[in-house]
């Protein structure tokens, strides 16, 4: 029998509401600029540059400038529909309130973040406003289903990937469309209200904010129209997503990650085009919805474990005794600088320092190598890619880690351990991707590239390579590195199993 669809909220009108800007940086398809333009005669937009999360940030950070390229874009298509985004500098906590007031709104809207961090901070923000008489409303933006929209038949949380898809596909047919319903902002724009001179003082270079330009912008494409420019070539290729997405040195994947993360494109959009290529037959598409139900899984599991922030979702492996002390902190360094000896997690390393980007195939390789080879600490990795990633997500990188270190949900068994050498030639075989990142091998043949100290010493020669010159020797070797992993496991296994 089909569920019962949520009714379409009712607000009472309002004359004058303020949008918070955060992770939705589009003027379309925005379901709290939507709910606002309906709800009030005059809506202004605003963007905090939030000092308490940009202090923490290095000098040079991609992802900062790739928000202040989004801001200019925003404000741009803000304007040419009437309205425009004021920019403001501090701690939301105070500057939401502060601004609201100061317009007068009587209502804030905001897209529903997840992360405990923002939970906090918006509680506080929703607690001054009210004080203040100003509702503070928050919608569903980011993921299709969120929190316990999708649950067991027993009405727990899903803890298990493909019956929590078979529950999402489930729940998204039985509302014919309604999940994927775009909320249009143009129909509605008459409501946006041109931002008051005082309150229209620019956005701060991104000099004045204390950041450096990086080479963001040669990389990606910033930007809402950045996010069109990529869904469009993804488009062309989304039919073959199922067999190229493996494989790091092609153009498989959509590279749209850091455009769900700043929300510069909308999860809707692409789950609706995904699900009509379904509809018509393409199992690329098929494949690639199944990724955007992993990203909603992982926030929910966000949502119902916020535990899993700091800690292993399987509590026992918390008792995991990780490698420490110096020798880790060497192999750790190596591992960060790629310089394990390991050429297709080397690879992987620099692809990531050099661009912010690590493909899905690698990021698996490297997070398994981290932990079951280095033996190290899955959240000292996990902390790294959150530094180093543009499309840094805290679900999605929690669970992600989580995985491959065997301590998360649905994650694979702790003796499924990757063999890097494997996975190199399989889906790098002609290392076409190691030579483009780790170019002191380019010389080997695309067998010994692989696995450089298994060649034989004339082969390296005659290609340039010494080890420990060159390029570095193992940092520790793959079966005794196995077998300690396995060691690690089982002690606590054997500990868990006493109880
Ligand atoms: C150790 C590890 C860390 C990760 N950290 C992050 C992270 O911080 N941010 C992030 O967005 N993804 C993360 N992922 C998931 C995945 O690697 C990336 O989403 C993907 O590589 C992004 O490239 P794409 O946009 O081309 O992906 P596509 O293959 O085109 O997939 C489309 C979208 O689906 C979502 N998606 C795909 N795979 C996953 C997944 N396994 N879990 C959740 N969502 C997924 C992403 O939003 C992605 O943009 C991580 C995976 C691992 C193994």
């Amino acid at each position: 029998m089909p569920t019962r669809l949520p009714p379409s909220p009712t607000l009472d009108p309002v004359d004058r509401a303020l949008v918070w800007l955060r992770r939705d940086l589009r003027a379309d398809d925005h379901a709290a600029l939507h709910r606002a333009l309906r709800q009030a005669r005059q809506v202004w937009c605003v963007f905090i540059l939030d000092t308490t999360i940009l202090t923490g940030l290095p000098q040079a950070d991609r992802r900062v400038e790739f928000i202040w390229h989004a801001l200019h874009e925003l404000d741009r298509r803000l304007r040419a529909l009437g309205g425009g985004l004021i920019v403001r500098q501090g701690d939301p906590r105070e500057e939401i309130p502060r601004l609201a007031k100061a317009l007068h709104v009587q209502a804030v809207h905001v897209a529903r973040d997840h992360e405990p961090a923002a939970i906090a901070r918006d509680a506080k923000v929703r607690g001054a406003l009210a004080d203040a008489g100003i509702s503070f409303l928050s919608w569903k933006d980011q993921t299709i289903f969120e929190t316990d929209e999708v649950l067991t038949a027993a009405g727990t949380p899903f803890s298990v990937f493909t019956p929590y898809r078979n529950a999402w596909l489930k729940k998204l047919a039985e509302g014919g469309g309604f999940y994927l319903k775009a909320y249009p902002v143009e129909r509605h724009a008459r409501h946006l209200a041109p931002v008051p001179t005082d309150f229209d003082l620019g956005i701060p270079t991104l000099e004045a904010l204390g950041f450096a330009p990086t080479d963001m912008a040669a990389r990606l494409h910033p930007g809402a129209s950045g996010g069109e420019h990529l869904l469009l070539d993804f488009l062309e290729r989304i039919d073959r997503y199922d067999s190229s997405r493996d494989f790091p040195a092609i153009k498989g994947p959509s590279y749209l990650s850091v455009h769900l993360r700043f929300g510069t494109v909308s999860i809707r959009q692409l789950a609706r085009l995904a699900h009509e290529r379904v509809t018509a037959g393409s199992r690329g598409a098929e494949v690639w919805l199944s990724e955007l139900i992993w990203r909603d899984f992982y926030f929910q599991i966000l949502h119902h474990h916020p535990r899993v922030v700091g800690h292993c979702f399987k509590p026992e492996y918390d008792a995991i005794r990780w490698e420490h002390g110096k020798a880790a902190d060497a192999l750790f360094e190596a591992w960060c600088a790629g310089q394990t000896g390991y050429p297709i997690v080397d690879a992987a390393m620099r692809q990531l320092a050099q661009t912010g980007y690590m493909h899905n195939r690698l990021r698996m390789i490297a997070a398994s190598f981290l932990t079951k080879h280095l033996g190290l600490d899955w959240r000292r990795g996990e902390a790294w890619f959150a530094l180093h990633l543009n499309d840094f997500d805290l679900a999605a990188n929690n669970g992600g880690w989580q995985w491959a270190a065997s301590t998360g949900c649905d994650a694979q068994p702790y003796f499924r351990i990757f063999n890097p050498m494997t996975q190199s030639r399989k889906f790098d075989a002609e290392g076409r991707f190691i030579r483009r990142y780790v170019p002191e091998l380019a010389g080997l043949d695309d067998d010994a590239i692989h696995a450089p100290w298994q060649a034989r010493p004339m082969e390296r020669l005659a290609a340039g390579v010494e080890l420990g010159r060159t390029y570095p020797q193992p940092v520790v070797d793959h079966d005794e590195a196995r077998a300690r992993t396995l060691a690690r496991f089982e002690a606590v296994k054997k500990v868990a199993a006493r109880r």
